[in-house]
C-alpha cells in the first residue's frame, strides 16, 4: 500500500480474503462469507468483569466496516452470506470459547485470522476494505481431521472468477 501510493499509483479497494471457521448453524462448510464488520475479537483486556476490548479501555477500534454497497454486490454474485468476520489470534478449539464469541458477536458468521490487521492497514491508507472467507471448518470443538481446506479454496476460487466483474463496475463513491 505503501509503495503503490509513493508510486503515484494507489489501490482503489483491499481484499482480505482465505479459509476461516464458520459459525453454526450460519456458515457451512464450503460456502463463504462476506464480511459486514471485521472484528478484533481477542483485542483487549481481561478483568474481573469479563473482557474489555481495547476501545472499551479508551483507546483504538475493533472494527472496520467494508463499504455497505459493495458487501451487498458481492454477496449476491458470490452467493454468499453476509455477517461479522471475527479476527482472532488463536483458533476457536472449543465450544465453550465458540459460545463466548457467539455471545459476544452475535452476527459473527465466521473467524480467521488476518482480516483486522489487513483492515487497519487500509484504513490508514484511506482504501476501503474488502473480507471474503470460504469455510473450511466449524467453530467449535477442535477436530482437525474434519477441515476441509482443498474444497474451501475451490470455493474461494470460483468465488474470485465471479468476483472481478463487480469489481470492475463499482464505484466508491456510489457508497
Ligand atoms: O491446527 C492445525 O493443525 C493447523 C494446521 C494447519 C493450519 C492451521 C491453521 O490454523 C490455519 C490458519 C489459517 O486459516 C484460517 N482459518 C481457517 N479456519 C480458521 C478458524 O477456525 N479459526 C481461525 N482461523 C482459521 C486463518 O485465517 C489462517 O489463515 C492449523
Amino acid at each position: 500500500l505503501t509503495a503503490a501510493a509513493l508510486d503515484g499509483t494507489p489501490y482503489d479497494l483491499v481484499v482480505s480474503a482465505g479459509i476461516g471457521g464458520g459459525f453454526q448453524p450460519g456458515a457451512s462448510v464450503g460456502s463463504l462469507v462476506v464480511a459486514e464488520e471485521i472484528v478484533a475479537a481477542d483485542l483487549g483486556a481481561e478483568t474481573d468483569d469479563g473482557f474489555l476490548s481495547v476501545t472499551e479501555l479508551g483507546f483504538g477500534t475493533v472494527r472496520h466496516h467494508p463499504p455497505e454497497d459493495l458487501v451487498r454486490l458481492v454477496a449476491d454474485a458470490l452467493g454468499a452470506r453476509t455477517g461479522a468476520v471475527l479476527t482472532v489470534s488463536t483458533v476457536t478449539g472449543t465450544a465453550e470459547r465458540a459460545a463466548v464469541l457467539r455471545e459476544r458477536h452475535p452476527t459473527a458468521l465466521a473467524e480467521a485470522m488476518e482480516g483486522f490487521g489487513v483492515a487497519e492497514a487500509a484504513a490508514a491508507h484511506g482504501v476501503p476494505v474488502l473480507e471474503v472467507r470460504a469455510i473450511s471448518n466449524a467453530v467449535g470443538p477442535r477436530d482437525r481431521a474434519a477441515w476441509r481446506i482443498p474444497d474451501a479454496l475451490a470455493a474461494l476460487t470460483e468465488g474470485f472468477g465471479k468476483l472481478v466483474p463487480v469489481l470492475e463496475s463499482w464505484n466508491r463513491h456510489d457508497s
